[in-house]
């Protein structure tokens, strides 16, 4: 658009001093961040963070104390047909025990004026359709997760909200949840998942929201996020004249350490300031590389101090 607003039909997702105040716990504090399209966010925070909070006002099933939270520039309780434009699963998807999977789905639909067909669109849309007669009490887990996803996709909405999908998955159902999740993301549809899984958010989330004790503690591409991380990146470096340059390196007050392997490890300076040292005292230099830490680090560092149980 080219006054940069949001449309009513964009995907984009706006926090804005999004608090909630219970009775003893501030669970939300003061909370912003943004959310676009055509991307999975990962929503990431310590235990008792505020994630399943945050996801409840944005959906209007929690009131927030003060702020607020848009998709596509309006509130959801402002969205004509909900369900079109957002979809979400917020826990292990729930049906009548004695309902098939397809019945279940056939039920939402009606109760939404949906058309009936969208309940075998939506089955196919993630792999159900061979368990699609069978009875909800024999699903398994994965089953149970994929059914609730496509539930939220009946209406083809443009936004899809999922708090912890891989919960108590196992390796095959998490490779198809990100598999299915940055095909949705390919299509141009915003993607906001919450977790605590850290390592698979660096395989599956192209942004991320990280928040510790209700506020906001980083957002940005996870690359980004990671690299903006000053403690913790160390320059590798292989020579045949060790002792001579961790001397020379010493001298400009980094910190060095072997690694065991034949390597050292060099923190304090970056890797252009070790290759000029090298080459100023005359060091051979037959490794130089820069090594980040992973997600998992950054995370633990970021949200260091935080607790979760408040
Ligand atoms: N209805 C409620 N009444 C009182 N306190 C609540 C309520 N819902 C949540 N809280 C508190 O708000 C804080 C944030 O909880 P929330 O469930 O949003 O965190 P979370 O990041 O989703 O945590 P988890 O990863 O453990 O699910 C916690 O301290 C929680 O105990």
């Amino acid at each position: 658009m080219s006054d940069g607003q949001p449309s009513p039909t964009s995907g984009q997702i706006v926090v804005s001093g999004l608090t909630k105040q219970y009775r003893n716990v501030r669970a939300v504090n003061n909370l912003s961040f943004t959310v676009e399209s055509g991307r999975v966010t990962g929503f990431l925070g310590p235990n008792g963070a505020g994630k399943t909070t945050t996801l409840r006002m944005l959906l209007n099933l929690v009131t927030p104390t003060s702020g607020t939270a848009t998709i596509g520039g309006r509130r959801y309780a402002d969205l004509p047909e909900p369900l079109r434009h957002v979809g979400a699963v917020l826990e292990a998807s729930s049906a009548h025990k004695g309902r098939t999977g397809l019945n279940h789905l056939r039920v939402l639909c009606a109760a939404a004026g949906l058309p009936r067909q969208r309940a075998d669109e939506a089955l196919a849309l993630v792999g159900l359709t061979p368990a699609a007669k069978r009875k909800f009490k024999g699903y398994s887990l994965g089953m149970k997760q994929r059914l609730g996803i496509a539930a939220a996709m009946l209406g083809d909405p443009k936004v899809l909200i999922l708090d912890e999908p891989a919960n108590g998955l196992d390796p095959e159902g998490i490779r198809w949840m990100r598999g299915f999740l940055k095909g949705l993301a390919q299509e141009g549809r915003t993607i906001l998942v919450s977790s605590h899984l850290l390592s698979e958010m660096q395989l599956l989330a192209d942004d991320v929201v990280i928040i510790a004790a209700g506020q906001l503690v980083r957002q940005g591409p996870v690359d980004q996020v990671i690299g903006s991380m000053t403690q913790g990146v160390r320059v590798r470096v292989r020579t045949p004249q060790a002792e001579a340059l961790a001397a020379a390196l010493k001298d400009q007050n980094a910190t060095v350490d072997a690694d065991g392997q034949g390597a050292l490890l060099v923190a304090g300076v970056d890797a252009a300031t070790v290759g000029r040292t090298a080459l100023t005292a005359g060091v051979e230099l037959h490794e130089l590389t820069t090594e980040r830490p992973d997600l998992e680090g950054v995370f633990l560092e970021l949200t260091a101090g935080k607790a979760g149980i408040r």
